[in-house]
């Protein structure tokens, strides 16, 4: 069947050629290019294609799904990708298995990742080939049911048995139970567990370990273990998050990771360079986040942008023809500005990968010292990264009217999944907090005379803005940002300190100033969303592309000065309020002839998106009717439990 022709048009009235777009979104020509070849290649594999379609099935029926195509993707990989290209077998993943979870999600994103940064030479030299290889198949446990967050309270212990030079594991209590770890339930046979180091009774608290789970041959979890699911959960039902217990289980000296901290045999503790080395796992999936999230976030748009550009509902000025629901100003309203949180957020991604991998370098050499950065980074922006993508994504659902209810848009999946990330890897409140602390101790070193000590992401804080002249464009807006974030940041501070001073203890001053002190993170994030945008457009060379690019910057800056009102009110008069109103809306119309030219270039496939409502073709209304009448529910035109249960009420209350 051939296109709508409504999309037709809308692709027509782009300014710019999609493919150079997707190379600015994906950071080169080359990558861009291998991302479409990929896809292309999968594409003709019909054994990737799902069985049926994946919201039909039940959970066990997802996981062998996920099961199956992993084992056909084992006879593909060298073919398709460049297997040490990171992107392009997470590229691979996404189109074939989807955003449901799988087997190998943890192995690949924090099993791997461990053992390079937390294992020495020659334990790499024993894992790792085996683990790229995927003979074994790993995953990383450290939550337990009673604590995710404070890591310092986990319960379960290795304690170091000098006579054998042996760690046993236990799990004390039910709380101590290994609880949420991705691919642990039914999967992994292997898996870095978290545990508190116990070497003569002191506990030297949280260390990473290699532990067999299971036999390699027969998949039974060996004696000692205790292992299974956790059950159904929000989304991402594709994955067996599982439970894991330990009841005096042994492993090896040599199990312990030790690139780092180290245990001699004669039970001697030798401390890592750095306190929190240990943490570098979830530095990586948090840098890794605002990229995946910028991606669920554009997900939700391609098919919500689609899909307005082929709904017809109400009437403008024509009243011969219904209007595309995109031409509304509330829905453009609605979407635009998400689109242009999506490139904003993708392009941080790219540059925060860029920086862990550079600090990755950095440690192996022994140097330390961005670790605190980096982490203050990343914890803010996978916080305000993954709740706004969860705000973008539930917008866009709602622009699909009751069609985005239903699952064949997938929207609610997309969103189930992304929402995850508010979670995992860091409660967000909590990591705020975090970089809250970075904040705070800036403030601190302002007030005592050290300015220029300042790294160049707070030297903001130092500075003074007292009046802005918006007809300048990006650079302007951004400093209305950092007078919104220097001022927050200030306030909550002194708060802070002023708690402290009356002769409240640290801890309680700061739980009293932690609204505010979140408040001055996420704000200090956004200038940072916002910053990387602008520097990103300046760098663009196809002049086209950078030309819409602009056009979306200044969806972007408008709308987020916006969204910020309340914290610029001593910098910006009413008018300028108002001026800033008046152009967004403009920057809306500006948009619009390329709003679904915008979302083509993140180049997702249909295969990909798995959304009747979100299709490129954008025939949506005969494959919806299509997609009811696969429903289970339809094989037959009488479903037993009438006969068995309403027939015969019907009939009793005919008496
Ligand atoms: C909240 C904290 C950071 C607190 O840690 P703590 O040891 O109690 O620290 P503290 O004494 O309060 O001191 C904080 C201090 O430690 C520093 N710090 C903390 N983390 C790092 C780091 N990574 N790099 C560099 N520095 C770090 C902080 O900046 C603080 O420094 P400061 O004292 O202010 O100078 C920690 O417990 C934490 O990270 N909790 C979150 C747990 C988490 O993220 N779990 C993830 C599990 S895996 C997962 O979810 C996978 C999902 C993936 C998927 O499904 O795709
Ligand atoms: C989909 C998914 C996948 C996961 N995968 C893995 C995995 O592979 N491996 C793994 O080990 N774990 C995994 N986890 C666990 C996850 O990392 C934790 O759930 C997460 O770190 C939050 O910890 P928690 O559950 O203890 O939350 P809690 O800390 O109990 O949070 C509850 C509330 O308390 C608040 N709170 C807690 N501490 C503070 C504080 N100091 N200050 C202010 N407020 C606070 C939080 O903000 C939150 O509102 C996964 C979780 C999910 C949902």
């Amino acid at each position: 069947m051939s296109e709508n022709p409504d999309l037709t048009n809308e692709r027509a009235s782009g300014t710019f050629e999609t493919n150079a777009m997707a190379a600015v979104i994906y950071g080169s020509e080359k990558f861009a290019q291998r991302r479409r070849e990929i896809t292309e290649a999968i594409s003709k594999i019909p054994e990737f294609q799902d069985s049926h379609p994946l919201v039909f099935m039940s959970r066990e029926e997802k996981i062998s799904e996920a099961c199956r195509k992993l084992a056909v993707l084992s006879n593909y990989w060298n073919s398709l990708i460049d297997t040490s290209d990171e992107e392009e077998a997470l590229h691979l993943y996404r189109e074939v298995l989807g955003l449901e979870g799988h087997p190998l999600a943890l192995h690949e994103t924090m099993f791997i990742p461990s053992l390079i940064a937390q294992a020495s030479d020659e334990q790499q030299e024993k894992w790792l080939g085996r683990a790229q290889r995927r003979e074994i198949i790993g995953c990383y446990a450290q939550t337990e049911m009673g604590h995710g967050t404070n890591l310092r309270a986990l319960e379960t212990t290795a304690t170091f048995d000098i006579s054998t030079r042996e760690f046993i594991l236990n799990s004390p209590t039910i709380t101590s139970l290994k609880w949420w770890p991705g691919a642990l339930g039914k999967s992994a046979n292997w898996s870095i567990v978290i545990a508190n180091l116990i070497i003569k009774e002191h506990n030297y608290g949280p260390h990473p370990f290699m532990v067999q789970l299971r036999d390699e041959k027969s998949h039974e979890p060996l004696p000692g273990i205790t292992v299974g699911d956790i059950g159904p959960k929000m989304a991402f039902n594709g994955a067996d998050n599982g439970f894991l217990g330990f009841k005096n289980y042994r492993i090896p000296r040599e199990n312990m990771l030790m690139r780092h901290s180290k245990v001699t045999s004669d039970g001697s503790y030798i401390k890592p360079p750095h306190a929190k080395i240990g943490y570098s796992s979830m530095v990586k999936v948090r840098s890794r986040m605002a990229m995946d999230q910028g991606l669920f976030l554009a997900s939700a748009l391609v098919i919500a942008v689609r899909y307005s550009a082929v709904r017809r509902q109400g009437y403008l000025e024509d009243k011969s023809r219904e209007v595309k629901v995109l031409d509304y100003q509330t829905q453009q309203h609605r979407l635009f500005p998400s689109i242009a949180r999506a490139y904003a957020f993708i392009f941080c991604g790219f540059e925060t990968i860029r920086l862990y991998d550079q600090l990755l370098i950095d440690v192996q050499n022994g140097n330390t010292s961005g670790m605190a950065d980096l982490h203050a980074l990343t914890s803010g922006l996978k916080s305000v990264v993954t709740y706004q993508t969860g705000e973008g994504i539930e917008q866009a659902r709602m622009a699909c009217g009751g069609h985005g209810y239903s699952m064949a848009s997938y929207i609610s999946e997309i969103y189930g999944v992304a929402i995850g990330g508010c979670t995992y890897e860091g409660e967000n409140m909590v990591m705020l907090l975090q970089l809250a602390r970075y904040l705070v101790k800036s403030i601190e070193m302002i007030q005592n005379g050290k300015s220029r000590e300042l790294g160049p992401m707070v030297a903001y804080l130092a500075e003074n803005e007292s009046e802005i002249d918006l007809n300048l464009g990006p650079n302007e807006y951004l400093k209305v940002f950092e007078y919104a974030a220097r001022n927050q940041t200030w306030r909550a501070t002194e708060k802070f300190q002023k708690l402290r001073n009356s002769g409240m203890s640290n801890e309680e001053a700061w739980n009293q100033a932690s609204v505010e002190l979140t408040r001055a993170s996420r704000l200090h994030t956004r200038l940072y969303i916002m910053s990387t945008f602008i520097n990103h457009v300046g760098s663009i060379v196809d002049q086209k592309v950078k030309g819409v690019l602009i056009d979306l910057l200044n969806v972007h800056v408008t709308y987020e000065v916006m969204d910020i009102g309340i914290y610029v009110q001593g910098l910006l008069s009413s008018n300028q309020m108002d001026l800033i109103r008046n152009q967004l809306y403009v920057s809306l119309e500006t948009i619009r002839p390329n709003a679904v030219s915008l979302v083509d270039s993140f180049q997702i496939s249909d295969m990909q998106l798995r959304s009747v409502l979100g299709r490129r073709d954008g025939n949506v209304y005969e494959n919806l009717f299509k997609w009811a009448k696969s429903s289970p529910l339809n094989k037959t035109d009488v479903l037993p439990s009438v006969t068995q249960y309403l027939k015969p009420m019907m009939e009793k209350s005919k008496l």
